[in-house]
């Protein structure tokens, strides 16, 4: 069978099965509130994977029904989109919608925008073409779900001004920087797209610090927790955390978010959250509502180095978004330090939670070929691909780091001595892999030798 006649085909029996399995829950698009299912919560494991199955069947069927010409040209314009989005955010239409009673013309946009009215409908109807707000008549815009999320209080807005202003900018840094000899293989952010394109010598971070990163400093405090919101539920709930033993260590913790959402679900569990001594007011700040689990040891604050050797022996140990900002020797050499103290412990695992790059690798048959798209997706990778792709380029230009595919990840934990124990697969665009000590037996028999 032909491809598309193979797509149509998947397409309408995993539309069938997932509306069974949803059953009353019914999805909503052109409503101004979220779905709860998807939006506030996490729709169960099997509806999850016919909705990825489903989306990469459409994404396949609309890249087979499209025009070469029209998807070039559709791809190499697709910046509009975010020229647009920002044009929204900036303008708070969201808002204004509201403000105005759930519906508003295009000329009272305007009007309240001070603004040029045909200017500002090209960008509204362009985002109606894409499913951010709605037309519910002739130039008379309103908010449907997705849009709806754009109002002030969720941090959705600032979110996006970073990447439609300076992640925008910052962008046009990555192809010379690519080009650039000195610079290629560089994961410093102070040698990446955003100091290149912004003309500084300094990384994203401590520009923030600076009079002219001001207002970035403003949308980062704002955006990054509605970012962070993303994968709370995920994390929360897609890792057995109470399965691991009695103490979960977070080396690299940050400001202690993840750690704060376990504790609340698992109070009897022991916390460990380690960070450099600059961190542990935000950590102390975090769990200030928490002070005699601090008192009883329950929740410990601990100032450690994660490229010195590990000291605290625990039963799982939680990094996240720690081994991307680094090469690869200096990620193993991270990693290795764990190797110590699960000696000590040799069940113990350790756990890199990072986008996963996904892949979608189309078999060299001409008959296997024409398998749709879900059928060729890798288990062990992020969900969302479309939205995981984006972000790791726009996390890499923005931050500088390395972002990986599982397969690359694995190499790094070899090189620190551990082997894959386990893939979680999270139901968001971010994914565990789950290490142990190498030659376990080895270890608690005494026979094991080290890699390092
Ligand atoms: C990208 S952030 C990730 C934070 C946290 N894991 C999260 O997901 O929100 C990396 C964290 O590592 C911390 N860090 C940097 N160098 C460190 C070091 N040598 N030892 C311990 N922590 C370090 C930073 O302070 C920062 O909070």
């Amino acid at each position: 069978m032909s491809l598309l006649q193979n797509l149509v085909q998947d397409i309408s029996s995993l539309g069938t099965k997932l509306y069974q399995r949803l059953g009353d829950d019914t999805g909503h698009l052109y409503e101004a509130k979220p779905w709860k299912t998807y939006d506030h919560e996490l729709p169960d494991r099997e509806s999850w994977q016919l909705s990825q199955q489903l989306i990469a069947d459409c994404e396949e069927l609309i890249a087979l029904l499209t025009p070469t010409k029209i998807k070039l040209v559709t791809e190499c314009v697709a910046n509009n989109s975010t020229v647009g989005l920002g044009v929204a955010a900036d303008f708070r239409i969201a808002d204004k919608i509201i403000e105005n009673g759930g519906e508003a013309s295009l000329s009272h946009l305007a009007r309240k925008c001070k603004t040029d009215e045909h200017k500002l409908g090209c960008v509204m109807h362009m985002l109606v073409q894409r499913h951010i707000f709605k037309e519910v008549a002739p130039d008379v815009f309103a908010n449907n779900r997705h849009s709806y999320e754009l109002r002030k209080e969720t941090g959705a807005t600032e979110m996006m001004l970073i990447e439609t202003n300076e992640g925008y900018q910052a962008g046009l840094g990555w192809l010379p920087v690519m080009k650039d000899p000195e610079k290629m293989h560089e994961h410093d952010p102070a040698k990446g797209a955003f100091a290149t394109a912004l003309q500084v010598d300094l990384g994203v971070l401590p520009y923030l610090g600076t009079p002219k990163g001001a207002n970035l400093l403003n949308n980062f405090s704002i955006g990054v927790p509605w970012l962070s919101g993303i994968t709370v539920v995920a994390t929360r709930t897609d890792l057995p955390w109470d399965s691991f033993g009695p103490t979960v260590c977070d080396v690299g913790a940050g400001p202690g978010g993840v750690m704060l959402e376990v504790h609340k679900k698992y109070p009897h569990l022991n916390i460990i959250c380690q960070e450099l001594e600059q961190m542990i007011p935000v950590l102390q700040d975090t769990f200030k509502d928490y002070q005699s689990d601090l008192d009883h040891g329950n929740v410990k604050l601990e100032v450690y180095d994660y490229f010195t050797p590990q000291k605290t022996v625990a039963d799982v140990y939680w990094l996240r978004g720690v081994v991307r900002d680094y090469d690869d020797d200096t990620s193993a050499r991270l990693l290795a330090q764990l190797v110590p103290a699960l000696k000590k412990n040799p069940r113990a695992k350790v756990l890199v939670n990072e986008l996963i790059v996904p892949s979608l690798i189309t078999p060299q048959s001409q008959i296997e070929a024409n398998t749709p798209a879900a059928k060729r997706l890798p288990p062990n990778q992020s969900g969302y691909p479309q939205a995981c792709h984006m972000m790791q380029l726009s996390t890499m230009v923005l931050m500088g780091g390395k972002e990986r595919t599982f397969g690359d990840i694995v190499k790094i934990g070899r090189a620190a001595g551990l082997r894959v124990s386990k893939f979680h697969q999270f139901r968001m665009f971010t994914g565990t892999i789950e290490f142990e000590l190498d030659d376990v037996a080895g270890w608690e028999t005494g026979t094991g030798k080290s890699r390092l």
